[in-house]
């Protein structure tokens, strides 16, 4: 632990995560090369998988565009994957674009206004449109039409404009930010969850066969378990292990070599890295677990609140170790266990009344 002796220069120390499940440069690099090309190659979510193969499947019976497609979840879970590998089981092009590259609506009906017939359009961040652009994307996929306005003020005319049929593949992080209308039109949403341990043990070997990396089964297991749930994040620490691998051993990954690796950088046995622990480790240690105030924690480890709230807080939530209550925040009893300390004795309130421990 030395999250306590990094000084108070503050924004930068946790700018590079290993654990980000935001897309890097490297990862857009090698990321095309590891993406599953079809369905069935696509690893768990195994819902969303068997109703996209009806959907799909359905649609190409009939020799029909597929309906419009949104795909709502965590960065990193397989959105953009998922999207291209629609395209891909329909014989379709695919055209990529996203909500933040459309400001005006004649930004979309450029891109609608070229579509071919059948072709996907994966709109990524869709919540992140310009408003005026919604509104003609809701008459486009309801009507296979935009009006496209001519001219300025009192002698602007709409000119209606027929397309061809098309199907949106449309991908948010923020389903919940999404107005009705817009997720209304889509014939067909789809889920994604964190994956499980044993599925992202899979997305690591079909990996490393790619990369034509040796691995072991304990050493996948020993990947998956650091990887958040998430299979960007398994692949990025997967090619960490492997640079440890060739240059601290023959480049064989097992299970010894890839802990010492994620060592190296920091990255816990649950997936927890330098900030993350930090966090917990001055709820622990400075305040006895909790409750305590958001500001006063983020205070105790020289970082923004915001960085506090939207980095660290939201996986050390999923893993069970870190609770946002009314009173403040609060360290769960899986908290000490997962930083080796054992909670102060309370009398009745406090940690132990809040979790009966
Ligand atoms: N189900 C899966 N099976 C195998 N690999 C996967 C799967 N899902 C994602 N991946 C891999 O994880 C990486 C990230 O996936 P992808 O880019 O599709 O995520 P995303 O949901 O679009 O993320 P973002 O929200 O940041 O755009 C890709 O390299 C892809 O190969
Ligand atoms: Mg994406």
């Amino acid at each position: 632990m030395n999250w306590d002796d990094t000084g108070t220069d503050t924004g930068e120390r946790f700018d590079d995560r290993l654990v980000d499940a935001g897309a890097d440069g490297e990862d857009t690099a090698v990321e095309a090369a590891l993406r599953p090309k079809d369905l069935d190659e696509f690893v768990g979510q195994e819902k969303v998988r068997e109703q996209l193969d009806l959907v799909l499947k359905a649609a190409r019976a009939r020799g029909a565009t597929a309906d419009h497609v949104l795909l709502s979840g965590a960065p990193g879970l397989g959105k953009t994957t998922l999207s291209m590998i629609i395209a891909a089981e329909m014989n379709a092009p695919i055209r990529i674009t996203s909500g933040p590259a459309i400001q005006h609506a004649g930004d979309l009906a450029a891109i609608l206004s070229s579509l071919q017939e059948g072709e996907v359009l994966f709109l990524d961040e869709i919540h992140r449109m310009s408003r005026p652009a919604e509104e003609m994307l809701y008459m486009a996929m309801e009507d296979f039409r935009v009006d496209v306005i001519v001219g300025k003020g009192p002698g602007a005319t709409a000119i209606p404009l027929e397309l061809p049929p098309f199907t949106l593949v449309g991908a948010t992080t923020r389903a919940g930010l999404l107005p009705p209308p817009l997720r209304d039109r889509f014939g067909f949403t789809g889920h994604m969850e964190f994956y499980a341990p044993a599925e992202l043990e899979r997305v690591i070997h079909r990996s490393a066969r790619l990369l034509d990396v040796e691995l072991d089964a304990e050493g996948g297991a020993e990947i998956a378990g650091r990887s958040r749930g998430t299979p960007r994040i398994a692949n990025r620490l997967l090619r960490r292990v492997r640079d440890y691998a060739q240059v601290k051993a023959d480049g064989r990954i097992d299970r010894e070599i890839a802990a010492a690796a994620l060592g190296v950088y920091e990255v816990d046995a649950r997936g927890l890295d330098r900030l993350d622990r930090a966090v917990l480790g001055a709820l622990l240690k400075l305040f006895g677990g909790g409750p305590v105030g958001l500001s006063t924690l983020a205070v105790a480890v020289g970082e923004e609140r915001e960085t506090v709230e939207e980095v660290a807080e939201p996986f050390l939530v999923r893993e069970g170790l870190l609770a946002r209550t009314p009173r403040g925040r609060v360290a769960t009893p899986a908290a000490w266990a997962h930083l080796g300390l054992v909670p102060p004795q309370q009398g009745g309130k406090g940690q132990q009344g809040l979790f009966g421990a």
